[in-house]
């Protein structure tokens, strides 16, 4: 299956779920989760202790290492604060998030993905294949090198925007190095072992979400269970509305948000790169009949001319190798194809 084909902006327009929120109540039957879904355990003490992260200790403390190792390990994220970026910044670029998200309809479009499902404005109904579809809007758009950017779709409203998401994402990148680089010392290797093996100027790429107030919460999702086509992503929630909740051992739990703090996953390439020493954890968003949220994720993936596969010191005798090698654009095929199916791809990925 090849990947989906440019659309009208009417089109699009028609599958906008702000738009559809507008209308009224009624929601449409192909939004509707046929057989409800499981709730989730609040476990805040957890968020704050075993997996809280102090990004200012990671390149000393070899304590603070380990409880990363141990998060990722078990549960492939955690929280992370002192990262050096003022909380006030982060809750300023969810405000000019949803200053985007509040234009008139023809100013957003301006960004529009229809020409490029894969950045701009748009909705998840686009190439959803017939599943259950997505509660929300997004814009995707490449943060990170500069120079791979497409700036026809990035909103030249709210003024601010730009600025501070070059900022912001220039911050990511630096972030990422230093939890690679932390991420190999806890387990004892080399310390650029997966840096290498990731290039240092792997594309970020940004999901700024909008779900809007849903009318009927216990049978819509914001955002399906699924795992992320990235390394590692940083997700930053919008402080009044929880929505985000992880999977493990078959149990959902309520990520809460912490003022300040970046929640950071795991995905399909990580766990691949760590041979599943880490693992890439299945996260989902519900939705909630008050309030609209907002969050902006940032997917970092390797430089594009990188073979992934697990790197070969974590593969042994005792450690054989379990996943395969491929490269950037065969998994992106393989993406595309299984999430328009509804599948892992992760599962596609083992040998
Ligand atoms: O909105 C969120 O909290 C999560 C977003 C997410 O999981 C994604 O965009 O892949
Ligand atoms: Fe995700």
């Amino acid at each position: 299956m090849a990947e989906p084909a440019p659309i009208t902006k009417e089109e699009l327009t028609s599958k906008l779920v702000q738009e559809l929120a507008k209308k009224g109540d009624e929601i449409p039957e192909e939004y509707l989760q046929k057989d409800g879904f499981p709730e989730a355990i609040d476990a805040p003490d957890l968020w704050r202790d075993n997996l809280l992260i102090d990004f200012s200790l990671l390149s000393s403390s070899t304590p603070e290492r380990a409880k990363l190792r141990s998060a990722l390990s078990q549960w492939g994220c955690f929280q992370v604060i002192n990262h050096g970026m003022e909380t006030s910044f982060l809750e300023e670029l969810i405000e000019v998030s949803k200053q985007f998200f509040a234009l008139p309809l023809d100013e957003k479009l301006k960004c529009s993905a229809a020409d490029d499902v894969f950045q701009g404005y748009g909705s998840d109904s686009v190439y959803a294949g017939a599943q259950t579809i997505n509660w929300n809007d997004r814009l995707f758009l490449t943060l990170y090198p500069e120079e791979k950017r497409k700036l026809q779709h990035w909103p030249t409203k709210p003024e601010k925007f730009g600025g501070m998401i070059n900022e912001y994402s220039n911050k990511l990148a630096t972030m990422t190095e230093a939890i690679y680089k932390a991420m190999a010392r806890s387990l004892n290797l080399e310390e650029d072992c997966f840096l290498k093996h990731q290039g240092k100027h792997g594309p970020i790429t940004g999901r700024i979400s909008l779900y809007p107030r849903c009318p009927c919460p216990e049978r819509v999702l914001g955002l399906k269970p699924h795992s992320d086509g990235a390394t590692m992503t940083f997700l930053l929630p919008e402080k009044e509305v929880e929505g985000l909740q992880v999977l493990k051992d078959d149990l959902w739990y309520t990520v809460p948000v912490i003022p300040g703090a970046l929640f950071v996953n795991f995905g399909d390439l990580g766990e691949v790169m760590t041979n599943g020493e880490f693992k890439s954890v299945i996260h989902r968003v519900v939705t909630n009949a008050a309030k609209d949220r907002i969050s902006m994720a940032a997917f970092c993936t390797p430089e594009d001319e990188k073979e992934i596969g697990p790197v070969s010191e974590l593969v042994s005798i005792h450690q054989p190798q379990k996943y395969k090698k491929f490269n950037i654009h065969e998994f992106r095929q393989m993406f595309f194809e299984n999430y328009a199916q509804g599948r892992r791809t992760m599962d596609a990925l083992k040998l």
